[in-house]
């Protein structure tokens, strides 16, 4: 059944494009058994949603919505929903590799596989991992500095349905069309128009640009927020450290992205006004593609693991019981990283031929990176140390963070070895350190993030029971899924192999298998733990202040009101909510103010769905559709300047009456 695979033929017609019914993948079981189950899935949502007359609260209260509390929250809803998506994809490359050995050639064939993984790397960087520490960020951060919102209240919400966008059109992919099969950062001249025909790398290209402006323009906002709305008397040496790291993370991102946003523009070109950027004819240089995304794609991995960094801070000093040890060293060694990571990149291509001495230079700085890390590290184990460590779930989360990324680190420093990596260079031991750092470091922060700040959101806690068993099939998953890859790669086995001839590596696929399922067990308990976390939301309901917490967002209501203080803060110190409790805080109850807040508008989802058309037109050459939608997007932008009624004030009594229900301490 493998290399079956026929291209439909390139066509052009000037109403649909390229666009044919042959590129309708209905002759594909697997794809027509997955479209009826999310159609079937949607239609059961879209009668519930009907049923229980949902339409009008979602668009009032979540789609239009400019608050950074419900932006924050949307971010995670799609992150959680595109892990599914994600992870299916690597159950399907386990499956795969579990049973594709000496000669067999597995249930996928190239064709099919090759999309798998690169749709795999793609969404699970770019729309599940981003849309994670975006989200926390988002819903985090502003509490944490004692403010009302972000600075650009609508550009949040421009920005969120802006990265929706792009996640859609790489799910489109899946239905019409197909998707790119160049791995996830697309190296030419494989995703040239030469050697890639047909819409998938164009899906890729499309996707990504949409996105990375959500992305770049939520890191303007972000770095805004945190220079200027920071309540009165909070400087910068006493921001809380998730701050830093948000601050940090949203310099890395500006400073970043763009060049990731010039390089698939370049690309574009190549591909589709046949220009030569990146092909070695008419003067282009492949290499020169190489440089540039890895400059964008270093600090990229650094803008995942920063802010859980952070995330981590706030959670081993609140169960410690202690303030974070060695507060200034924490925040130097996060710019370090922040600076290093743009002196680096080249350690992804010591194998492409710079020669002795730039690999040298490379390997070393990529080196040191381990020493500001390691202070962290020693940083949160000495938090602990001394401490009365509270064992609760976010902690577990922590602890195994601890472990397993250190073993990633470790790994990293490996492959930054340049003749080690002129062996280990774009095998599974390449394939384990990443997940090792990833799933140890961000998603296991993620898990923490939810569980710890899940009370403050909604007023009452997770379970327990299934928080603990997760976390336990996460980790262990972790180690059955990775290990094995370490194993491999030493041996030689490459990445992105669909088939191997060599039955004597597949028992340890078939491990690797068996760890997959065990982290499925921990997706699915994840799930449960939504479940019945929120059926028995009555028996767990909380105060504002649940773990004894140290920083400000502790002070607000649990959930928070709209407006989250219904005063203006007048902050001292490092750790102003302890501080304020120590002193015997509590809000005033009388003398409120009218508070001045920003009003919902539907322009930022408007001019997203058009992007989404706009995208999905360009990747089929539909030039009309194309046309229309970009002066529709312009439009909408130029017509929302006039649009002078963007605030509101939320009056006296409303406050009282909110601050009645629930003040705060
Ligand atoms: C969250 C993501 C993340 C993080 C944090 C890291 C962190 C690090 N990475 Fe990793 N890396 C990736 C994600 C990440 N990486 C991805 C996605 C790829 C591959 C992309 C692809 O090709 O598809 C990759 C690839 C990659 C390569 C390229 C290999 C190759 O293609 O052949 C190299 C080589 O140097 C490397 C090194 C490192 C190092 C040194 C660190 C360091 O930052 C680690 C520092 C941490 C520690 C060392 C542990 C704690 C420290 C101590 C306890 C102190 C004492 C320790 C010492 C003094 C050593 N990484
Ligand atoms: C949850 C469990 C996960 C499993 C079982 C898994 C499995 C895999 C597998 C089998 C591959 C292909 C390896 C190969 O080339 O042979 C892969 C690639 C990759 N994974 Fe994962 N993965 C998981 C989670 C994640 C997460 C959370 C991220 C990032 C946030 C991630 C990012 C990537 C990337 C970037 C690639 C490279 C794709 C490419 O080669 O272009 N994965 N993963
Ligand atoms: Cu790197």
């Amino acid at each position: 059944m493998a290399n079956a695979h026929v291209q439909p033929a390139e066509t052009f017609s000037p109403i649909f494009g390229r666009l044919t019914l042959d590129w309708i993948p209905y002759h594909e079981p697997i794809l027509v058994a997955t479209f009826a189950g999310v159609a079937l899935g949607g239609l059961a949502v879209l009668i519930l949603m009907t049923y229980f007359k949902l339409w009008g609260p979602l668009w009032r209260d979540w789609v239009v919505s400019v608050d950074h509390k419900k932006i924050g929250i949307m971010y995670m809803v799609l992150g959680f929903v595109m892990l599914v998506r994600g992870f299916a994809d690597a159950l399907m490359m386990r499956a795969q590799q579990a049973m594709a050995a000496g000669g067999s050639e597995g249930w996928l064939p190239p064709h099919h596989y090759d999309q798998v993984f690169t749709a795999h790397g793609v969404i699970m960087i770019f729309f599940v991992a981003m849309p994670f520490v975006t989200g926390v960020m988002n819903y985090v951060m502003p509490m944490q500095i004692g403010a009302r919102d972000v600075a650009f209240p609508f550009l949040n919400n421009f920005s969120f349905w802006m990265t929706v966008s792009g996640a859609l059109l790489v799910n489109i992919s899946l239905f019409v069309g197909e998707f790119a099969r160049v791995g996830w950062l697309a190296f030419p001249p494989l995703s040239g128009s030469s050697y890639s025909t047909g819409p998938g790398m164009d899906y890729y290209l499309w996707a990504l640009q949409i996105a990375g402006i959500g992305t770049t323009l939520s890191g303007i906002n972000l770095i805004a927020t945190v220079l200027k709305m920071r309540a009165p008397g909070m400087k910068l040496m006493e921001m809380p450290i998730f701050t830093w790291t948000a601050l940090i993370t949203n310099v890395l991102i500006v400073v970043a992205f763009p060049v990731l946003t010039a390089t698939l523009a370049l690309l574009t070109l190549d591909r589709y006004a046949d220009f030569h950027f990146f092909t070695n004819d008419f003067g282009g240089n492949a290499m020169m593609y190489i440089n540039l995304i890895w400059i964008w794609g270093h600090p990229e991995v650094y803008i995942l693991i920063i802010p859980c960094f952070g995330i981590f801070s706030e959670i081993v000093s609140t169960f410690s019981g202690k303030p974070i040890f060695g507060y200034k060293t924490m925040v130097w060694a996060t710019a370090c990283i922040m600076v290093l990571s743009f002196v680096v990149w080249l350690h992804h291509f010591f194998t492409m031929g710079s020669g002795a001495s730039v690999n040298t230079f490379f390997g070393i700085t990529t080196m040191i990176i381990s020493i500001p890390t390691g202070v962290k590290i020693f940083n949160w184990l000495f938090t602990m140390y001394k401490g009365r460590v509270r064992l609760e779930v976010p902690m577990l989360w922590t602890i195994g963070f601890l472990v397993t990324f250190t073993i990633g680190g470790m790994t990293g420093v490996l492959l930054a070895v340049p003749p080690v990596d002129f062996q280990l260079h774009n095998t599974l031991f390449l394939i384990a350190h990443f997940h090792n750092v990833i799933i140890g470091g961000v998603v296991f922060a993620v898990y923490a993030a939810v569980s710890y700040w899940w009370p403050k959101a909604f007023g009452f806690k997770m379970s327990d029971k299934w928080g603990k068993r997760s976390f336990w099939f996460w980790l262990t998953g972790f180690y059955f899924a990775f290990m094995p890859l370490y194993a491999l790669g030493l041996m030689g086995v490459t990445r992105r192999m669909n088939s191997y001839p060599d039955a004597g590596w597949q028992p340890y696929f078939i491990v690797a298998g068996f760890g997959a399922l065990l982290i499925l067990m921990g997706i699915l308990c994840t799930f449960m733990n939504f479940y019945v976390s929120i059926r028995d939301r009555n028996e767990n309901r909380v105060g504002n202040d649940p773990w004894d917490a140290r920083t400000l967002e502790w002070a607000t209501q649990s959930p928070p009101a709209p407006y989250n203080f219904p005063f203006d803060l007048q902050v001292s110190g490092r750790e102003a909510f302890w501080t304020m409790k120590q002193q015997g805080f509590t809000w005033p109850k009388d003398n409120f103010k009218p508070i001045h807040m920003p009003k919902g508008t539907a322009t930022g989802v408007l001019i997203s769905a058009l992007s989404l058309a706009f995208g999905f037109a360009m990747v089929w050459y539909i030039w009309w559709l194309a046309i229309i939608t970009f002066v529709g997007m312009i439009g909408l932008g130029i017509a929302h300047t006039f649009n002078y009624k963007r605030d509101y004030y939320i009056p006296v009594d409303e406050v009282a009456a909110t601050e009645a229900k629930g003040a705060a301490v």
